[in-house]
């Protein structure tokens, strides 16, 4: 997150690390007691390995009640995600076994309705990604509040050029900005997931290039069936 603050501990008890041998390398959030949401794209470069799950987390590195690693039993990448766009960048990873739900561990309801959230709405963003251009990596989870803009003007020429779909949603990236190993947190907009974090151009902090989210609503039926199919 650039440009953003350290958020209040355990305020948003849905935010999920997802680590590699004990290194942050995406956000993600915790939909269901088994389920956490992300980005495909968080798994290229991971070489088939599977994620383990930070829930209840803060510091990436104190010690904190609650502070857990799971195992995760599947990750399902969105049949239509793939490395060449951003379309369907949606990743569900199944934990092992059922998050311990308390004041620290929570599921975050997202929108099921499919409508677009109104241009200048203020969301926040989440994550333990860089907070620096230079690439440096906080210890504690930072947070930055962001206006929506309008799909017409995210598909300007000078900006993303009409590569926004009906599937995505943009917001404002001058200096407040999502930015590397933000990707796959939520977008929370009046209390709601209503995106999920895709690094799009990869670019962070700059206003011509606005930060771009895979909307969840249009996704519900397929977040449930997966859900619903590896159940039991
Ligand atoms: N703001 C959109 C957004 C959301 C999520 C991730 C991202 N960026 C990135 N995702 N993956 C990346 N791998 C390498 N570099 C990256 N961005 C980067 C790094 C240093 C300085 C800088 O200005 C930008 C990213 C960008």
């Amino acid at each position: 997150i650039l440009g953003g603050y350290e958020a209040r501990p355990h305020l948003r008890p849905y935010m999920a690390s997802l680590q590699l041998d004990g290194q942050h390398v995406c956000g993600g959030f915790l939909i269901a007691e088994q389920w956490v949401l992300s980005a495909a794209h968080c798994t290229e470069g991971t070489n088939g390995k599977l994620f383990q799950v930070l829930l209840g987390a803060h510091s990436l590195t104190e010690p904190e009640p609650h502070k857990r690693l799971y195992r995760v039993r599947a990750q399902i990448a969105h049949p239509g995600s793939n490395i060449h766009n951003n379309r369907d960048d949606l990743l569900l990873l199944q934990l092992e076994e059922k998050a311990e739900l308390n004041a620290h561990v929570k599921v975050l309801p997202f929108q099921r309705e499919d409508r677009d959230v109104e241009a200048d709405t203020l969301c926040e963003a989440a994550g333990w990604g860089t907070v620096t251009h230079s690439g440096r990596r906080p210890d504690k989870l930072q947070q930055v509040e962001r206006p929506v803009i309008s799909r017409e003007l995210c598909n300007h020429r000078t900006r993303h050029d009409q590569t926004i779909t009906e599937k995505m949603m943009c917001t404002d990236s001058r200096k407040k900005d999502t930015c590397k190993g933000d990707s796959g947190g939520p977008l929370v907009c009046n209390g709601v997931a209503e995106g999920v974090v895709t690094a799009g151009s990869r670019v962070c902090g700059n206003y011509k290039k606005p930060a771009i989210y895979t909307r969840i609503a249009p996704y519900a039926t397929w977040i449930d069936g997966v859900m619903a199919s590896a159940a039991g």
